[in-house]
């Protein structure tokens, strides 16, 4: 990461499930570094249940349902990244529960950059909209101890989501930089701070 970077810089941010990513996200947002959530999005518009559900499919259209007729996080997310490429379009598409959160979200972006949160990553052939990848990777038995730390998610629960995700030695491939989050939060936040001051440094 040495080369300088004009306007906005792009950085998706990755890893297996549980391995840290919204931690990092914290800790960059604390910084001033607008996130953007693709998950977090992906389940606000359908907080108001099957009203919410219904609209979404009215914008986004059946591909983002399962075969259960529920809806389907990744697809979802894949549609709010195809459409990342325009901010305009992505307004122009999103249902309007999710807008106000998007908008002053966006409006904090005047900043040097954004980060996208998606765990699918290098499994969704997204990676090249964005100047830069980071990667959080954590090993499976600590990941599946830290999600069973979430209410409702059970030891069988941590290892199907575990599961559900591909290989890391995929995401270290694609990544600019990654992040071993195998220590204490402590030693997490140390090396967000010296990604972050990395960015910086290149938005300059
Ligand atoms: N270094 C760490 N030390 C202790 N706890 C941690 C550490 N990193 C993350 N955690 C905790 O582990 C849990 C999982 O982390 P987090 O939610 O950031 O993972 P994630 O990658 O965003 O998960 P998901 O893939 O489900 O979105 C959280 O409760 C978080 O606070």
């Amino acid at each position: 990461m040495t080369e300088a970077h004009r306007g906005p810089l792009r950085i998706a941010l990755t890893g297996g499930a549980g391995s840290g990513k919204s931690a990092v996200a914290r800790r960059l947002a604390e910084s001033g570094i607008t996130v953007i959530d693709t998950d977090t999005l992906a389940r606000e518009v359908v907080e108001p249940g099957e009203a919410g559900l219904e609209a979404v499919v009215a914008v986004f259209g059946e591909q983002v349902l399962n075969q259960q007729g529920r809806l389907d996080r990744a697809a979802l997310r894949d549609r709010i990244l195809d459409s990342e490429q325009d901010r305009g379009q992505l307004e122009a598409i999103l249902h309007p529960l999710i807008m106000d959160r998007l908008k002053s979200r966006l409006a904090q972006a005047e900043g040097p950059y954004a980060v996208a949160e998606i765990p699918l990553l290098a499994e969704s052939g997204h990676g090249g909209q964005f100047d830069r990848i980071i990667t959080v990777e954590a090993p499976r038995p600590l990941r599946i101890q830290r999600l069973m730390t979430r209410d409702g998610v059970d030891e069988a629960a941590a290892e199907r989501l575990v599961a559900a995700q591909a290989s890391e030695t995929e995401r270290r491939a694609i990544a600019d930089w990654v992040i071993d989050n195998d220590g204490d939060l402590d030693q997490l936040h140390l090396q967000v701070d010296k990604l972050d001051q990395a960015l910086r440094n290149e938005c300059r």
